[in-house]
């Protein structure tokens, strides 16, 4: 598959011009040849970045998530030192600049209750009741 294919950094550096632009986001190589006149920030800020690592100017503008999705269209590798993993790519190797690894902003809770929960919320009650009416019968007057 195109999108596992392995570039090295001075490879993607060649390719920073109008005509033939790549940078790196996340450790995925993109060719954003074609989206550079589409981008809403302009092609200006694209070929700034031709060529090199834009992933810490990409995480600065706080890009939306159609825009970290639209990153998945235009890849046509990876970063030699990087692997996938769950569909993240992470650094394995030192190669040049660490690229950092994006960290979710959400805590997922587990809301799970343990499985006796329920049951032990109507025991105690009724233990509770029975032991209340067992008391009364036992020193009820005759
Ligand atoms: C393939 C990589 C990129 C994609 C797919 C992308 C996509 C987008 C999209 C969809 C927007 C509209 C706003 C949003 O939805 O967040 C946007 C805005 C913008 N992007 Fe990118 N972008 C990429 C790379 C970059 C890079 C590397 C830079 C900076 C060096 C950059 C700078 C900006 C700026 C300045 C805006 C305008 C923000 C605003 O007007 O508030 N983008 N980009």
């Amino acid at each position: 598959m195109a999108e596992h294919t392995v570039f090295t950094l001075p490879q993607v550096a060649q390719h920073k011009s109008k005509n033939d632009c790549w940078l790196v986001i996340h450790g995925r190589v993109l060719n954003v040849t074609k989206f550079l006149e589409e981008h809403p920030g302009g092609e200006d800020v694209l070929l700034e970045s031709a060529g090199k690592d834009a992933s810490k100017e990409f995480n600065d503008i706080g890009h939306s998530k159609t825009a970290k999705n639209l990153v998945f269209k235009y890849q046509v590798g990876v970063v030699q030192g990087y692997t996938s993993n769950n569909n993240e790519y992470v650094q394995v190797a030192a190669t040049e600049e660490p690229i950092k690894r994006e960290t979710s902003a959400f805590v997922i809770r587990d809301e799970r209750r343990p499985k006796y929960d329920g049951l032990l919320e109507f025991i105690v009650p009724l233990l509770a009741a029975a032991s209340y009416f067992c008391y009364r019968y036992l020193t009820r007057s005759s």
